[in-house]
């Protein structure tokens, strides 16, 4: 019997594969087992989509999306004098609020019956080998008024797919002061007249550049550098943007102490060179922690709390580094790139291999193979929404060097191509590749600028199919297209095999 409701008697069904969290992830997991052959219970505690659909990457981009298209229309001709006034605040936000379905998770909940999965709402804890015991909000349950404990079995796995929340730092007095974290940012109706940001990382940049868009007066405060794990001229160029925009970018300045003395109200920050900043809202941008508190990992022998690291067909490893068979972790709860695409990439293996294993099938868990997340490690694509945007791949010259690989930095302006000086007048962008020498293929690439999201996936495919340098020659760009940086920088590189050269 557990201590948070009554156990029900009710006999309960049994599942192949129970998944703990109905994130992107989870739901893609329950999918790829279904389609595998297994019958699949999905237990969700909150919104069906998670995070991504309703407190980060679609309200975020959305946020982000018109600034971004009232930019690109000021910087050419034409087109600039038609755009003169401010982004209209409320259409940008009910845009937003489109996106998240006013959070109403309900299209979502019939995609998962359409999917034949299983829907259980309530907090799933594991409670033993290939047991989950749910906790159902009374509102959701048969017998409502009260909270009930159902118990669960797994004949053959079960996922956490749980995710992560944004962690708060111990400055004094942060917590108290209830900091807006992503989530408030992402779901916001109001706009703070003066918003301070701390962190310097892709949340962090993001929503100053969304809330400098929509006319707060932003300052950012960045203990070091600004997107500090990306190539050192990716923060320049991004910091350079932000200040442009008016945001007051600050760098190597973190928080002592807050003060809010009204709920609400002002927020005073006592910063680390002795200045004092006033703002009526405060963002705390500063990275992630696990959602794996209170998951009843110590019946499994592991910690409550921490992030659970995996093989590589995504089983939990257990306290002696050795995979627990049946325990799979997919996602962000694994820690290995916390991103919505990789953790659906994790989530296909690991759908798929759970239904391999269940079926008795072979697994081919060989790198690159069908049921591991090989890309996790030395592939893994981002895109940083900012003015410009950042998007890379890959290791970085610093990360490559480090590695201890052979390398050759390429360089080239990406207003420089025809098309980077057509997309808008004065293109300011930087594109670099990394080369293995040895092997002569890519192993890193970041493009800078204003619309190089889109020329990511071409350099993700080149890093992830090794493709060869003198094969990449034959891939032509179209004239006259941003894309034209790639012969730029293969042109700087050289060509392999030129007998001169
Ligand atoms: C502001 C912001 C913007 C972002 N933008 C992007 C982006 O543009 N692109 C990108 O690729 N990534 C982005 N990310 C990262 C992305 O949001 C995450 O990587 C992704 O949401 C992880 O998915 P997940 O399913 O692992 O976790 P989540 O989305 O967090 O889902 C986990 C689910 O599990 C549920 N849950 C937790 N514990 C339990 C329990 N005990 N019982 C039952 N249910 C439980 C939760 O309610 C939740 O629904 C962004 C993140 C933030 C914060
Ligand atoms: N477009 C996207 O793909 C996108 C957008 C947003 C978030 N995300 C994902 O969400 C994750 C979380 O983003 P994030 O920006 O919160 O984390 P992050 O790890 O990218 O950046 C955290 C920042 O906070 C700073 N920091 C940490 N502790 C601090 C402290 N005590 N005081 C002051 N500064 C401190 C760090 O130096 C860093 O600049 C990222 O890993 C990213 O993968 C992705």
């Amino acid at each position: 019997m557990s201590e948070q409701g009554a156990t029900q008697d009710r006999i309960e069904p049994e599942y192949d594969l129970i998944v703990i969290g109905g994130g992107a992830v989870g739901e893609n997991v329950a999918d790829r087992a279904v389609q595998g052959g297994l019958s699949v219970l999905l237990v969700e505690n909150e919104l069906v989509g998670g995070d991504c659909s309703y407190w980060a990457c679609m309200p975020s981009k959305a946020l982000l999306r018109s600034g971004a298209a009232r930019r690109a229309a000021q910087r050419v001709a034409g087109a600039r004098e038609s755009v003169t006034g401010p982004l209209e605040v409320g259409a940008v936000l009910a845009r937003r609020t489109s996106f998240t379905s006013d959070w109403d998770d309900s299209g979502q909940v019939d995609w998962v019956a359409s999917a034949g999965i299983d829907l259980l709402r309530g907090r799933g804890r594991l409670a033993g080998e290939r047991t989950v015991e749910v906790t159902t909000s009374s509102v959701e349950d048969d017998d409502a008024g009260e909270t009930v404990v159902r118990r669960l079995r797994a004949r053959h796995a079960v996922a956490v797919c749980t995710g992560s929340r944004a962690a708060v730092p111990d400055t004094p007095g942060l917590r108290a002061a209830c900091p807006w974290t992503s989530r408030e940012a992402t779901s916001a109706t109001e706009i703070p007249g003066r918003l301070a940001i701390i962190g310097g990382g892709v949340v962090a940049v993001e929503m100053a550049t969304a809330y400098a868009d929509l006319g707060a007066s932003v300052t950012l405060l960045v203990r070091s550098g600004l997107l500090a794990k990306e190539e050192p001229f990716a923060g320049e160029l991004v910091g350079a943007g932000l200040r442009e925009a008016g945001v007051d970018v600050r760098l190597g300045v973190s928080v002592d102490e807050v003060t809010r003395p009204e709920a609400g109200g002002e927020v005073t920050l006592v910063l680390t060179d002795g200045s004092t900043l006033t703002a009526d809202e405060v963002l705390v941008a500063t990275g992630r922690e696990p959602r794996t508190d209170d998951l009843g990992l110590d019946a499994v022998g592991l910690d409550d709390g921490s992030w659970l690291p995996t093989d590589e067909t995504l089983r939990v490893l257990g306290g002696d580094g050795a995979p627990i068979d049946w325990l799979y972790a997919v996602g962000d709860a694994n820690h290995r790139a916390l991103l919505t695409h990789q953790g659906k990439y994790q989530a296909r293996a690991a759908g798929d291999v759970i239904a391999a294993r269940a079926r008795g099938r072979a697994v081919d868990d060989a790198a690159w193979g069908t049921h591991v997340a090989t890309a996790d490690h030395r592939s893994v694509p981002q895109v940083t929404f900012a003015d410009p945007e950042v998007a890379s791949i890959g290791l970085t010259a610093a990360a490559a060097q480090r590695a201890g690989l052979p390398t050759r930095v390429l360089d080239y302006e990406i207003g420089q191509t025809a098309g980077g000086s057509l997309q808008a007048d004065g293109y300011t962008g930087t594109a670099r590749i990394v080369v293995d020498t040895e092997r002569e293929v890519l192993v890193g690439a970041t493009f800078v600028g204003q619309d190089v999201a889109e020329l990511l996936h071409s350099a993700t495919v080149a890093v992830v199919g090794e493709v060869p340098l003198h094969r990449l020659w034959h891939a032509v760009p179209s004239y006259p297209t941003m894309s034209e940086v790639w012969l730029r920088l293969l042109e700087a590189y050289g060509r392999p095999g030129q007998l001169d050269s």
